[in-house]
């Protein structure tokens, strides 16, 4: 923002200083440190009024105007900074750096700026959840992004399309998302939901970007990435890295490796995907129960974090999955408890790693780090061999031994939790740091010593010599006592009934002792700071041994998961198919065990190159969604590597998995349930291919039973013919249980339901071969409580219906190749045409070309 330096003469002096840093982070609220507050002036009070609840006050005059103002104070900063970047706003901390006492304002300086995609502090910052910083710019067809884990040194790069983008924004689920874009930033970005921060479009450009990537990654080229034509992304990664750097006032010396990512190589997850199946979200927004939450009994932060992503962004190929699998089996045999048991005490090396980089560090952590490396020997231990996979994060479980050391030697056994207030540096470490403490420890054998020695020179047998933190070191006499007080003595302080002296030795031993306090503060800060300079170049070998456990963690938790719940190891083959033997639903199951709810009814499903496609019917509430939803997470947990809630399961290749599963209308994008219906239904009807999962849940419901009943025909055959894909074809429409006959890829199911007396329904959750025989609807509204003349009503109707079925009709076949649109008739040329095709422009003179135009006038006249 410039600013218009005439205006800002007419601001006081503080008001000048205030709108100057303003003026540097205009997207971000602005907290100015004045004495125990910090305050927001103007439109940053009136938001900070809005979102933090704090009061709105005008104080004074600048420019002639009142000043608005709010503030918060001092000690409840990290309290409102928390508030403020749950809400997605950026924070500029502009703290007191200069002298106090100086003339005019003291001078201030933004020590920090917190935004949601950038912060580090363990305080903002979710345990089991990475924040993403993300960075989108877009040329032409092409997205580029960029993104960034400050705190877990990770930085990525992809290219996209626009229909591939918002598959990629839920995967990834940034914090917060940087664009260049004028105006209104573009819907795809604003659906995701993150914080959104707009950059100067110059800032995204791929020549600096590139640079700034080689910079970053200390390279030549990106060759070795792979990531040396992604222009696009570059061009996002340059605003990106800009903007870290910006908000962290520091280059980022962590972030040393980049992973370029492919849609192509991962199994495509679309966003209705993860929302449908309840991945890490409920339908409702709530956190659990979903497979996540099912699954995450790690027992560290690094492990949770590693496990949400190896759910949400699973590999097509199978090698990664196969050798996790082989790494749980192994566990499985050989015991996971006690390495479970080792991992609960370890700390967050990333996080820590990445702090030590930024010079953020808390003495704490690196004790923590320090017992952690410490207690690597016995984690090993634990560690079984069989697997190749273990055996790798094994040996990657030896840091050298210096680390360890560096920071046995450094720190306290048990240092204090700030390191302003010293406490911190271990003794032995520097002789200067040792002496000046020294001095301090004698202070007390001093004092006594001093005190026994006035009471002998005074005789005053009470006298005492204390120390306070306001006045310093002082010999104290009681009023009765004064009249034996020596000449040297000054006094201090006057009490009620005693008055305070100072001698000219306790004086000049409190000017050694108040020094000495000081000057070894300011060593530890110092001797600190050495020991991150220290520490810096072993980076990524603490990187490095962070990933290893977080993996060793999530190994050891899907093992632990797949005995307690009873899952069997996944088998993957070449051949097309998903052969599941009694599978089951977990997150379903887990509720009814929680609940008391029964037992969950397992089911078979058997999908190969000869049947592709099931058209399940069977009572609402029978179990279909159930059912469909269980393949799909079968097919996904295995690829991702964990033990299946199944008795066997055999997976071909899969390069997707599709979901249409009826949802809540998308009010925020002004979308009916039907156009939302349908637009799911075209980007499967598009995407989906013959190494595809498809669930496709009662299409078509959303519209008139006719219009449903055609699209939802059509579509199946789609899905059939041209697509190919393993489809589970939920509905409600009877008359496509007819659809196997004409397909022979497809086969009937349907989930059975019993009528007990009374026209009572018993669901079975089995699914079985062949179509349902009815709907049992009208009983379904009879068990939610709907009232017996209604029901009676409703059934009277539905027989009439079925009975106006029954009388005939000729059957319209549903499924039958569309008509070919009917082609034109060859038709004549007409005198006009055959006049216009003869005249050869080029060659005839002005004079021929006027007569031939007066000729065409006239033929349009005759022919109209
Ligand atoms: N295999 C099963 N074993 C035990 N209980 C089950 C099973 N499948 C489903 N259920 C129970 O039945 C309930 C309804 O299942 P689901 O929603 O899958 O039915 P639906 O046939 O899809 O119904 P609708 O057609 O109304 O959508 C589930 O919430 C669950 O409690």
């Amino acid at each position: 923002m410039a600013l218009d330096e005439k205006a800002l003469a007419g601001h006081t002096p503080v008001m000048q200083q205030y709108l100057r840093i303003k003026a540097e982070f205009p997207e971000a609220l602005v907290l100015f440190r004045m004495g125990d507050f910090y305050e927001l002036f103007y439109e940053d009070a009136r938001r900070a009024n809005r979102l933090l609840d704090v009061t709105l006050t005008s104080r004074g005059q600048s420019n002639g105007e009142p000043v608005l103002m709010a503030g918060v104070p001092v000690h409840a900063l990290e309290t409102y900074l928390a508030k403020l970047i749950r809400l997605g706003e950026a924070v500029a901390i502009a703290e007191q750096v200069g002298d106090v006492n100086a003339k005019g304002p003291v001078e201030r300086k933004v020590v920090r700026v917190v935004t949601p995609g950038t912060v580090t502090d363990t305080e903002l910052l979710n345990e089991r959840q990475d924040t993403l910083l993300l960075a989108a710019h877009r040329k032409g067809n092409v997205w580029g992004l960029a993104w960034l884990g400050l705190s877990s040194a990770q930085l990525g790069l992809t290219e996209c399309s626009e229909r591939e983008l918002p598959g990629w924004l839920t995967r990834l689920a940034p914090a917060e998302i940087i664009h260049g874009a004028e105006g209104e930033a573009p819907a795809a970005l604003v659906a995701a939901g993150a914080a959104l921060t707009r950059r100067p479009a110059w800032q995204f450009d791929s020549a600096g970007g590139l640079r700034k990537l080689c910079t970053q990654l200390q390279v030549q080229s990106l060759q070795a990435f792979n990531a040396q034509e992604l222009s696009v992304a570059q061009a996002a990664a340059s605003a990106l890295l800009a903007y870290a750097e910006h908000t962290q006032g520091q280059a980022l010396s962590h972030v040393a490796t980049l992973r370029v990512e492919r849609a192509d190589e991962l199994l495509d997850l679309p966003p209705a995907t993860q929302r449908n199946l309840e991945l890490v979200q409920t339908l409702r927004g709530d956190d659990g129960p979903t497979l996540l939450s099912l699954l995450d009994c790690c027992r560290s932060g690094m492990g949770s974090r590693l496990l949400r992503q190896w759910l949400t962004q699973p590999a097509r190929a199978r090698d990664a999955a196969k050798a996790r699998h082989e790494a749980i089996a192994e566990l499985h045999t050989q015991g996971f408890e006690p390495l479970r048991e080792r991992l609960r005490h370890i700390s967050d090396v990333e996080r820590i790693a990445s702090r030590i980089a930024l010079r953020q560090v808390r003495p704490r952590e690196l004790a923590g780090l320090r017992e952690t490396l410490l207690s690597l020997p016995a984690l090993e231990a634990t560690v079984p061999e069989g697997a190749p996979l273990l055996l790798m994060l094994k040996a990657a479980l030896q840091p050298p031994p210096d680390i360890a050391g560096l920071l046995q030697g450094s720190l306290l056994a048990e240092p204090a939790a700030l390191l302003r207030d010293g406490g911190v540096i271990a003794p032995g470490l520097d002789a200067d740091l040792d002496e000046l403490r020294g001095i301090n420890e004698h202070c007390d054998a001093f004092l006594l010593a001093l005190e026994t020695r006035e009471r002998e020179r005074t005789g005053i047998s009470n006298l005492r010599v204390q120390y306070n933190k306001v006045h310093g070191f002082y010999i104290e006499v009681t009023t009765g006592q004064l009249g034996r007080v020596p000449d040297d003595y000054r006094r201090r302080q006057t009490l009620k009934n005693a008055e305070r002296f100072i001698t000219p030795e306790l004086k000049a031993f409190e000017d050694k002792a108040l020094s000495a306090q000081e000057r070894a503060l300011a060593r530890e800060k110092w001797l600190y700071e050495q020991l991150l300079d220290q520490l810096q170049p072993h980076l990524p070998v603490l990187l490095a041994l962070a990933r290893a456990l977080a993996q060793l963690d999530v190994l050891s938790t899907l093992a632990e998961r797949a005995a307690t719940l009873n899952w069997c190891r996944p088998q993957f083959v070449p051949q097309p198919c998903i052969d599941i033997e009694a599978g089951r639903h977990p997150v379903v199951e887990a509720r009814l065990a929680e609940t008391g709810g029964g037992a969950f009814i397992s089911n078979h499903c058997r999908l190969d190159a000869r049947t592709r496609m099931l058209v399940i019917t069977g009572p609402n509430m029978g179990g279909k969604s159930t059912y469909m939803r269980q393949v799909a997470l079968i097919a996904l947990l295995a690829a991702m590597g964990s033990y299946v809630p199944a008795k066997n399961c055999r997976l071909g290749p899969m390069d997707a998995i599709h979901t249409r599963i009826g949802a809540a209308d998308d009010l925020a994008n002004a979308q009916s349930t039907f156009m939302l219906e349908m637009t799911e239904a075209a980007a499967i009807v598009h995407g989906a291919t013959e190494h595809s999962l498809v669930l496709m849940d009662e299409i078509g419901r959303g519209t008139s039973t006719f219009d449903g009943l055609a699209l939802a025909g059509a579509i199946a055959s789609h899905l059939h013919d041209r697509n190919r894909a393993f489809t589970l074809f939920a509905t409600h429409y009877f008359e496509l249980t007819a659809f196997p006959e004409k397909h022979p890829q497809a086969l009937n199911a349907h989930v059975s339901a019993v009528e007990g007396s009374g026209h009572d329904i018993v669901f079975l959750h089995e699914i079985q071969s062949g179509p349902a025989s009815r709907s049992y609807g009208v009983q379904v509204a009879r068990l939610a409580g709907m009232p017996a003349s209604l029901i009676r009503q409703a059934r009277a109707t539905l027989e009439a219906l079925e009975a106006q079925q029954r009388s005939g009709q000729t059957q319209v076949d549903l499924f039958a190749a569309p008509p070919a649109i009917p082609e034109e008739p060859a038709r004549e040329p007409s005198a006009l045409e055959e006049a216009l095709a003869g005249i050869d422009p080029d060659a005839l003179t002005p004079r021929e070309a006027l007569d031939a135009l007066y000729r065409l006038k006239t033929l349009l006249a005759e022919a109209t």
